[in-house]
């Protein structure tokens, strides 16, 4: 009864600070968030977490072992039949200079200062595994700011 719709998030994570985007339409908006979107039919996770996160001019450029996967997220929202099914990713070795989209408005935080009062409410719940290692979540969410149910654990594979 549940779809299953594949989404990337991509994050930069360097020392003492992390790179984030402000979601300025649709889904999230309002909300520091790391990179990412919708799976097209026909390309793999990796691929498409590689074409949402880095612009066309620098794909090339860039191997693929430079992103790796931390984390695999599931999100149900009461109410809807597709689940969000979220694969987390960290490109630490990204060395470029973040340019605003039409979707994202990127910005450096330290890495104690993340913004989690305007970041979606599971983030600091997830992010401290995201520094150490890997991890499987899973939140039940009511509307966008609740959440009714979550589990949450470390993996050493993925
Ligand atoms: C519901 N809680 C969410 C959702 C989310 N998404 C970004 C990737 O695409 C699916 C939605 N990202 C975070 N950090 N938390």
């Amino acid at each position: 009864m549940f779809t299953n719709k594949l989404l990337t998030l991509v994050l930069v994570v360097q020392p003492g600070r992390v790179l984030l985007g402000m979601k300025k339409r649709w889904f999230g908006a309002g909300k520091w968030n790391g990179f990412g979107g919708k799976v097209q039919p026909g390309e793999t996770i990796e691929e498409a977490a590689r074409r949402l996160f880095l612009p066309e001019n620098c794909r090339r450029k860039v191997a693929s072992q430079w992103m790796h996967k931390i984390g695999n997220i599931t999100f149900e929202f009461i109410g809807e039949t597709e689940l969000l099914d979220t694969h987390v990713f960290r490109a630490d070795n990204y060395n470029g200079e973040p340019t605003e989209s039409d979707e994202m408005r990127p910005q450096w935080f330290d890495s104690d200062k993340i913004p989690f009062g305007q970041m979606w409410v599971d983030d600091i719940l997830w992010f401290p595994l995201m520094l150490q290692k890997k991890f499987f979540g899973y939140f039940k969410f009511q509307g966008h700011d609740l959440i009714i149910d979550h589990k949450l654990e470390e993996v050493e594979k993925l």
